[in-house]
């Protein structure tokens, strides 16, 4: 397969007053052609610097990336043309009519008219803006216009796209439609996408390959499933009537798993473990046998903040508060004009 996406010790730093912020450290990505990445980390983990270098609005402090076989730095023009780029926020005209400002920017991509108002039209129609092709962009709801966000992403039919945070602002069922579109978009013009999140659900459903950033580095790079399946464990969920009984049940499951993570409350426990569904008949027998009797019993499949957790003791969920001070308003536009 072709590389769209090759980074070498890409690095950013900030400097604000005295202090420096390394926003992205050393960062070594192969991204291969046609795939679905999602760099999935908290607030502040450095996934909209690394987009934004890829994407040439941000110059990189040390290391080098070609992306679509273009180098960031020395030929920023070839990227903007070979790229999509679905940023925080966008920077359309308020006063501009929706598909004028898709127009307008088809032609900012070098599209003739004609071409920009056909395609403008045909992405209006696919995400469900027709009827709002005429409104101002001021008068779109909040879905309507992430969605108009990523038709001007799509106006020129990018090979590659980059999204930052595209469900941000959405509600769920927009989040849905908005992965929906996503996939079929990725599925009719094969592209290659990267976005970044901090949603685990849409990492999940979306990604095929997600890489793990914490302050500014790569802890894990897999598919979900093989993240889920070496870096977490299934949880086993019992409640009991009685304390005695949830003690015994703790310490009977170390005993019998000891790379298990047993937790134990006055009348629950949780239990971790690799493979755990598959040990739940065994595990239940044993205490039939030692004659302690669980209430409830649940078995859940980590979860990607599971993963996280396992790789970096915090959860994602703990993430601090959005304080990126970057402008949400750029745009290649903005930046090429
Ligand atoms: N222009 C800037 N000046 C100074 N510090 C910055 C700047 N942009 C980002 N940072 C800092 O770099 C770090 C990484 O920020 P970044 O926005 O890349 O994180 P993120 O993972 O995208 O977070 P979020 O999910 O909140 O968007 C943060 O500590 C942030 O405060």
């Amino acid at each position: 397969m072709d590389t769209m996406i090759e980074t070498h010790g890409l690095t950013k730093e900030f400097h604000t007053g005295k202090k420096t912020v390394t926003a992205v450290k050393d960062l070594d990505l192969h991204i291969a052609q046609g795939e679905m990445v999602a760099l999935l980390g908290p607030n502040g983990a450095g996934k909209s610097t690394t987009l934004r270098m890829l994407t040439t609005l941000l110059a990189p402090t040390a290391g080098s990336a070609r992306v679509a076989g273009h180098d960031v730095v020395t030929d920023q023009r070839a990227v903007r043309r070979a790229i999509g780029y679905i940023g925080q926020g966008n920077s359309a005209a308020h006063t501009q009519r929706a598909v004028d400002e898709l127009v307008v920017s088809g032609q900012s991509y070098g599209l003739p008219r004609a071409e920009a108002r056909a395609r403008a039209a045909e992405l209006m129609e696919s995400l469900g803006l027709t009827d709002q092709a005429t409104q101002k962009v001021m008068t779109l709801s909040g879905g309507q216009r992430r969605r108009l966000d990523i038709a001007m992403g799509l106006i020129h039919a990018p090979g590659l796209l980059f999204l930052d945070e595209p469900s941000t602002g959405l509600d769920p069922q927009n989040r849905a439609n908005l992965q929906e579109h996503i996939l079929d978009l990725r599925r009719q013009h094969g592209a290659t996408v990267v976005l970044t999140t901090h949603y685990l659900d849409e990492a999940d459903a979306l990604a095929e390959r997600i890489v793990v950033v914490d302050n500014g580095r790569v802890v894990a790079d897999d598919t979900p499933a093989a993240l889920k399946a070496n870096h977490a464990g299934d949880r086993i969920a019992l409640t009991f009537d009685d304390p005695t009984d949830a003690a015994r049940a703790a310490e009977r499951a170390a005993a019998a798993h000891p790379t298990a993570q047993v937790a134990h409350t006055s009348r629950a426990v949780d239990i971790q473990v690799a493979g755990g569904s598959g040990i739940v008949a065994s595990l239940l027998g044993d205490y039939a046998q030692a004659g302690v009797t669980p209430a409830t019993v649940e078995v859940a499949r980590p979860t990607l903040d599971d993963v996280f957790l396992s790789l970096t003791g915090r959860s994602l969920r703990e993430g601090k508060a959005h304080t990126s001070p970057q402008s949400d308003s750029d745009t290649l536009e903005e930046v090429a004009a």
